[in-house]
């Protein structure tokens, strides 16, 4: 088995390199090799997803991906800029259903946002088209405008759609997953503006007819975000599109603690699989050892439970985490008085100490 190392820009190689220690104190028969992605490959070779790095993600049997991006590019023509090579491989690969389980750990219920009481114990996983939406919809670009309120007017535009078959594909994921937990699925929309997701609100109800065992909600988007942090417990998965996914999942973040918290995994129809944190490269804190790498380190367990059928070595990951979570240990963005501040490099240390140590499971992400 092979795994593509992507670590990329900022904290992307902060964390990948703790990640990676955690993988090879398992001791399993996978290589990993390593390529550059993103602004790093821009500079290396001018190009943020090289044909290289794209054929080695295309034959890897998994990738474990960092973060893109750093501010400097932002002038860059669009194709070049490094947020371009993630975009490029969820296309390339066919990436179109991505999990973001956002957990509250127990130790973590004082680092939310929320209060204390309406986060202990959440469990939600948010299911995120990635492959469609606007993001990838065309036509897009610059004009000038024929019609609107400055007919003349120079303008720029962007394409939301979405096929029948895609919206499909995602709401079996979402309807399957929920069958593996708490048998509810939210499908979020804007179908009282939107044509696309009024047409995504009624395929998702005909593909719930095939799962009378799952209870199915609607819900728009702006009322979502809302009960995210009104209610968040009432939700157990949440379909949505690619870009009300990109939004919500962050906000859904904010409940566990931090963004550092928050894994993902981005799967095709052949079960290969992307593995992210879902956070970007923070060139706010980048080079200064202080990111959590916990989001990465979940992702290579989604990993190694989704692509690489190790199932176990998957457990004793995110039995690890909750061990050093319980032990104190906390990154700067988890931290509050009474626990212990720990680097990006000490946290992963102390994984890989408890990994090998061996510890019990208690919780374990689902779906
Ligand atoms: N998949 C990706 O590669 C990805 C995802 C999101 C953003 N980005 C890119 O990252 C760059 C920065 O974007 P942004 O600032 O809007 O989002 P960001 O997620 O990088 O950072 C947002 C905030 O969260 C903090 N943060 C993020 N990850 C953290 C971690 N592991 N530990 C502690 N704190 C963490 C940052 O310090 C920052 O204050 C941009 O170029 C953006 O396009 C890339
Ligand atoms: C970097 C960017 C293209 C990406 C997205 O918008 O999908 C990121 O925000 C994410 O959530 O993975
Ligand atoms: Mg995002």
């Amino acid at each position: 088995m092979k795994i593509a190392i992507l670590p990329g820009d900022g904290i992307g190689t902060e964390i990948v390199a703790e990640a990676v220690k955690v993988l090879k104190v398992l001791d399993l028969p996978f290589e990993m090799e390593t390529a550059p992605v993103g602004g790093a490959a821009y500079e290396a070779a001018g190009h943020p997803l090289p044909e290289s790095t794209l054929a080695l993600a295309k034959a890897a049997d998994a990738v474990l991906f960092g973060a893109v991006g750093d501010w400097k590019y932002d002038t860059l023509e669009r194709r070049l800029r490094p947020e371009q090579a993630i975009l490029g491989l969820r296309r390339e690969l066919g990436l179109f259903a991505n999990f973001r389980p956002a957990i509250c750990y127990p130790e973590l219920t004082h680092a939310s946002s929320l209060k204390p009481e309406l986060v202990a114990g959440l469990d939600i996983l948010i299911i995120r088209e990635l492959t469609g939406d606007i993001y990838f919809g065309q036509p897009r670009g610059r004009r000038t405008a024929v019609d609107g309120h400055f007919p003349g007017a120079e303008e720029a535009f962007d394409t939301m759609r979405y096929s029948r078959p895609e919206i499909e594909r995602i709401a079996h994921v979402a309807f399957q997953a929920a069958r593996k937990r708490n048998r509810k699925v939210t499908s979020v929309d804007k179908a009282n503006v939107l044509e696309t997701f009024q047409f995504w609100k009624d395929v998702v109800s005909e593909v719930h007819a095939q799962y009378p065992d799952v209870e199915l909600e609607h819900m728009y988007v702006d009322n979502a975000a809302m009960q995210l942090v009104k209610a968040p417990k009432k939700f157990d998965v949440v379909v949505t599109g690619n870009m009300f996914g990109d939004i919500l999942s962050d906000e859904a973040a904010m409940l566990t603690g931090s963004i550092g918290m928050l894994p993902s995994a981005s799967l095709n129809a052949a079960n290969q699989g992307l593995y992210e944190p879902s956070h970007g490269s923070a060139p706010d804190i980048a080079g200064q050892g202080i990111a959590n790498p916990l989001a990465t380190i979940l992702s290579a367990a989604m990993m190694l439970k989704f692509s690489l059928n190790q199932p176990e070595a998957a457990a004793r990951i995110e039995a690890a985490v909750q061990s050093v979570l319980s032990q104190g240990l906390r990154t700067a963005d988890i931290h509050s008085e009474g626990t212990r501040k720990v680097s990006t490099r000490e946290m992963g240390d102390a994984v890989v100490a408890a990994v090998t140590a061996g510890t019990t499971m208690t919780k374990t992400i689902k779906g």
